[in-house]
């Protein structure tokens, strides 16, 4: 008789660093096993994404303004929890636990470091019926680790091969990189800004939120000085294990780095375009991949996936070829992290993230 527990169904929420919406799946979830069951997106509201993004930057009186956004996303992760069991007609009961990541307002992952996600559990738990895991980073980060990325063992689980090296590339707000190796898991990174300076600047001079498809990117020709301006920050020469944010690129960064440049606004726009492709093609140049899985919402951009084709000499398609669409990797590992902390397995990856040991990761907040 086995002594492993049969699958059983978590729910994924993910609010990541773009503010785009909150991700919900339901997974259903055993040791070797991971099926998606039903998956829902919900927007954020303008105000509150607005609150969220001034928490983004210190400022006054941020103790309270935190403790009234960590209500706000709770009621709004509830609520989102509700309509996706409806959709799904499964009961509460039914569900084990919810892994919610929270919505990043800081992450400072050095020495003496920490990271903050806000969405009250207590709230979540107690509206919904159901275990929350939450806080999944900072016990990564207290041993030594950047608490970031978390999802590279998730990714290995669902896209690693024996005979393949595959580089899992998640163009969020930030992107990040995992490397698998013949079925092993051998590194993993923040590589640098995914759409977040793109998403600023379409907002700042069209009011969008977004450059659909990368079309206004791709109807300039990228600036090779400001390139290789933007190119210049630090952060790219970093060797891994290192995570980043906003608190690094933002629109503030990137108007420092436009001062001595005199360009039009979509030639900025292409040029974000390609410090995103090459920050990523450079962060693989030494893994050689055989294959190019993007997931995130990135993945929608077909200018910038043109361009990362370009500049790399192997297959880059989308992880929905290998059966997970790109728009729930991220809801996905938080559905699978909660399930690792249900079945106290260690979550992390010190090879990714540079943590002394491997670790069980989150809290169980009861309902
Ligand atoms: N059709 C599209 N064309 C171009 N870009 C798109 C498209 N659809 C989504 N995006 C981009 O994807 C972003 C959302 O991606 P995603 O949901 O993966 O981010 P996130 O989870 O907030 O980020 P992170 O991984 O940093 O936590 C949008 O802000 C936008 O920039
Ligand atoms: C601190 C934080 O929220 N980091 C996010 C962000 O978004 C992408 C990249 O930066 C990644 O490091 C991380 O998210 C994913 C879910 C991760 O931890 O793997």
């Amino acid at each position: 008789m086995s002594s492993k527990a049969p699958p059983a169904l978590f729910i994924g929420l993910m609010t990541g660093t773009s503010l785009d919406g909150i991700d919900a799946v339901i997974a259903n979830i055993s040791d070797n096993h991971f099926t998606l069951v039903s998956t829902l997106s919900q927007p954020i509201p303008e105000s509150l994404r607005g609150e969220i993004l001034g928490l983004c930057q210190p400022g006054n009186n941020e103790i309270d303004r935190a403790g009234a956004v960590s209500l706000q996303l709770a009621e709004h992760y509830a609520n989102t929890c509700q309509t996706l069991l409806d959709q799904a007609a499964i009961a509460p009961e039914q569900v084990r636990a919810i892994g919610c990541h929270g919505q990043t307002v800081r992450h400072r992952p050095h020495a003496a470091g920490f990271s903050v996600q806000l969405g009250c559990p207590d709230t979540l738990a107690v509206k919904t019926g159901i275990a929350v895991v939450s806080n999944f980073r900072n016990k990564d980060i207290a041993l030594g680790g950047q608490g970031a990325p978390l999802v590279p063992p998730f990714h290995q689980q669902l896209f690693a091969r024996p005979d393949q090296r595959i580089a899992v590339v998640n163009i969020g707000g930030m992107a990040n990189v995992t490397l698998l190796e013949n079925g092993q898991l051998s590194g993993g990174f923040d590589t640098g800004p995914g759409n977040v300076l793109m998403d600023s600047w379409i907002q700042q001079h069209h009011q969008r939120a977004y450059d659909r498809n990368g079309d206004w990117a791709a109807s300039a020709q990228p600036d090779l000085a400001l390139l290789n301006t933007l190119l210049s920050d630090p952060y790219f020469r970093l060797p891994p294990p290192k995570s980043t944010g906003r608190e690094r690129f933002s629109l503030d960064w990137l108007n420092e780095q436009l001062a001595n440049h005199s360009l039009t606004t979509s030639v900025v726009q292409a040029s974000l375009a390609e410090l995103t492709a090459h920050s990523i093609s450079d962060a693989l140049s030494d893994f050689q991949p055989d294959q190019v899985l993007i997931c995130g919402g990135g993945a929608h951009n077909q200018h910038l996936l043109e361009r990362i084709q370009a500049l790399l000499s192997t297959p880059v398609t989308s992880t929905a070829k290998q059966g997970l669409a790109p728009d729930w990797v991220e809801a996905a590992a938080f559905a699978w992290l909660a399930w690792a902390r249900m079945e106290e397995k260690a979550g992390n990856a010190p090879v990714v993230t540079g943590a002394s040991r491997q670790t069980i990761l989150g809290q169980v907040t009861l309902p």
